[in-house]
């Protein structure tokens, strides 16, 4: 590596001191990153996001749901971020994450030579770490290097220093700590530095973050660090039981999830991400950075089926502690360590995410009552015991008093799945679900002879199966209703057969996948639903929102699921694969995809999608020999 002359004048400065002196950019004119452009890294309890560009865009610290250090994401480049690419600008020419691991591989390949940075964070010993390694590869290449903190999303910057060698950004209780050889300057209020990397160079940068009141962070050994990152991947991955023919696309959703799990208390947050839009200028951006029981049981599913019974284990404890108390006080979410108050405001001080405004922190919808959670939840316990993990009688205990609070609400109507913000209905799913949190409970009381009322809970059970077909139903139609006497369709419908509602061939379940066929895709992609087809609603939509939103991909798997098991394998096939073509370039899906302008939407690197996929390549493979979440049971009434 050589220095360049700025960086050798810059050393020992202030950079909060040194303002606006030069207010030139040293990428002027660079255009925001795309929502496929990210890449992820994580070290278990929080996760940067990386763009094409070589600019870590988000970074909360130090958990997923704290306020975020870097957030360019959601403000552009004074909300903070660190880049690290070529001053020539512009775009990696190819990026991979190494092997089956974290350990994300960005390649810069200019007329003047080629540049790899490495990009990862060690799993979490005591402080979170970021490391960026740039490595020369062939020729020589000028690269810029601009870190810009700004603590509390963007709002707060720190006063900079530079102590014992060390780069150091201090503001409120957070410190940010920068170990390399390569000399920063303060300037405009950034730190920057130009670098001149040559064949064999390996310059190291290492970003610690420490409480500011306790004593500086220990050094890091960057090559030591990413041996051992590697190396927790490798081994994590080589547990993986399935070896059907997606078996690089399901490894990579697999590593997504755990990315996503927050190792201390085995909660799992459902993306790393807050108020990525579901339309692009639009109102619904919202705050994932939590863990919610429905995505967390689809979670682990996915996870058992690809052999992962530890994480199994952790999620399931996790519950135990979160849901412990009044069966009747149980929320849809929670924070990642199980905390209730999850109060939404909004931060008006940034623009968002091209200009999609409100950004929101909390979420409101962990007040909804949410009938599905409960089918979720007790089908999530039940196949937890099918996949081998042991029983637990704090959880058959649980299981029991939740059974009890279902008996007496099911006849209630609630948000739905989808959190829709208008007024409650008797959603059609959130019925399926209480059905099918009874018929696992009487599943699993039968199998293990654990002592239950059972003849009561086959009565709710059938009451709630008789109501839904005759309530639920659109016979002239020939389809389930979003709603009972809605005119509308809902794709978590497509999930009747899959958990044993009804079997795969009754008529009535395959003109309900006819007619969300017809009805919800848009270029073969599912919408949840029809945002505008509710003229009830309180602003003349189901869901309350105004605007639209893209193809939900969670709901195209789900798609793909019901073509299996009604027999249509090729058409299933043929989904799942077009679905494979939306992952970007890493392998990594958002919540939505947009069908007419071929983006990602929401929230990213999102659990849903990801469980989406999993299921979907092992019912392709093995069949439906699981549900989505468990085993069907029972067959038609
Ligand atoms: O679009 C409206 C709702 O969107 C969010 O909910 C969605 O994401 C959740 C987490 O993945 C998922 O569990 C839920 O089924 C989805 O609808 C948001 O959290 C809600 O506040 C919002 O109303």
């Amino acid at each position: 590596m050589r220095e360049t002359r700025k960086g050798r004048e810059a050393r020992g400065t202030r950079e909060a001191e040194s303002g606006a002196d030069e207010p030139t950019d040293l990428w002027p004119g660079a255009p925001p990153s795309r929502i496929e452009d990210y890449a992820v890294v994580s070290d278990l309890q929080t996760a940067a996001l990386i763009g094409r560009d070589g600019s870590m865009d988000w970074l909360c610290l130090p958990r997923f749901d704290s306020s975020a250090s870097f957030a360019a994401l959601l403000g552009g480049p004074e909300a903070g971020r660190w880049r690290i690419a070529p001053l020539a600008g512009g775009v990696c020419t190819h990026r991979a994450y190494r092997d089956d691991t974290m350990v994300l591989e960005t390649l810069w390949e200019t007329d003047e030579g080629t540049v790899r940075v490495i990009d990862f964070m060690p799993v979490r010993q005591t402080q979170p770490d970021i490391v960026r390694i740039v490595e020369g590869v062939s020729g020589r290449v000028e690269m810029g290097v601009e870190l810009v903190v700004r603590f509390d999303y963007g709002r707060v910057v720190p006063w900079v220093r530079h102590s014992g060698g060390r780069w150091v950004a201090v503001a409120g209780p957070d410190s940010l700590w920068l170990d390399t050889p390569v000399a920063l300057r303060g300037e405009n209020l950034r730190s920057r530095a130009e670098i001149s990397v040559g064949a064999g160079d390996r310059i190291p940068f290492v970003l610690t973050w420490a409480p500011s009141y306790e004593p500086e962070p220990r050094r890091y050994d960057p090559e030591r660090a990413l041996a051992d990152t590697d190396r927790y991947w490798s081994e994590w991955v080589g547990h993986c039981t399935y070896d059907g023919r997606y078996g690089a696309a399901v490894r990579r959703s697999l590593l997504v999830l755990k990315s996503l799990t927050y190792a201390p208390s085995g909660g799992i947050a459902a993306a790393a991400t807050t108020s990525l839009p579901e339309q692009v200028g639009g109102p619904r951006n919202w705050d994932y950075r939590y863990c919610w029981l429905r995505d967390a049981a689809f979670t682990l599913q996915a996870l058992t089926g690809g052999g992962y019974t530890d994480e199994a284990k952790a999620w399931r404890d996790w519950l135990l502690r979160a849901v412990a108390g009044d069966p009747k006080d149980l929320q849809i979410m929670y924070s990642l360590t199980g905390r209730r108050r999850l109060a939404e405001t909004e931060l008006e001080w940034l623009p968002g995410y091209e200009g999609s405004r409100p950004v929101r922190v909390g979420n409101e919808a962990a007040g909804q009552f949410q009938l599905d959670v409960y089918g979720e939840l007790l089908d999530g316990l039940h196949s937890a015991r099918e996949a081998g993990l042991a029983g637990d009688d704090d959880a058959w205990t649980l299981q029991c008093l939740l059974t009890d609070h279902l008996e007496s609400v099911w006849r209630e109507k609630d948000s739905s799945l989808w959190e829709v913000r208008g007024p409650r209905q008797h959603f059609v799913h959130s019925k399926v679900m209480a059905w099918v949190g009874l018929d696992r409970m009487i599943s699993t009381a039968e199998r293990s002879g654990l002592s239950a009322p059972l003849d009561r809970w086959r009565a709710t059970r059938d009451a709630i199966h008789d109501e839904v077909c005759e309530r639920g139903f659109d016979a002239e139609r020939n389809t389930f209703t979003q709603y009972y006497g809605s005119r509308g369709l809902d794709a978590a419908l497509l999930l009747i057969p899959r958990v044993g509602f009804l079997p795969p061939e009754d008529p009535r379940v395959v003109g309900t996948v006819d007619a969300v066929r017809r009805e919800l895709c848009q270029d073969g992609f599912v919408l949840r639903y029809r945002t505008d087809a509710d003229p009830t609603g309180e602003h003349g939509t189901v869901d309350g929102l105004p605007g639209d939103e893209g193809a939900f991909l969670a709901c195209s798997f789900w798609l793909a699921d019901a073509l299996a098991l009604t027999g249509r394998t090729d058409e299933a096939r043929e989904l799942f694969e077009r679905l494979l073509e939306v992952r970007n370039d890493v392998g990594l899906l958002s919540e939505e995809w947009d069908p007419v302008a071929r983006r990602h939407l929401g929230n990213t690197p999102q659990a849903f999608s990801h469980v989406g996929l999993i299921n979907t390549a092992l019912t392709l493979d093995r069949g439906p020999a699981h549900s989505a979440t468990g085993s069907p049971t029972q067959s038609a009434r």
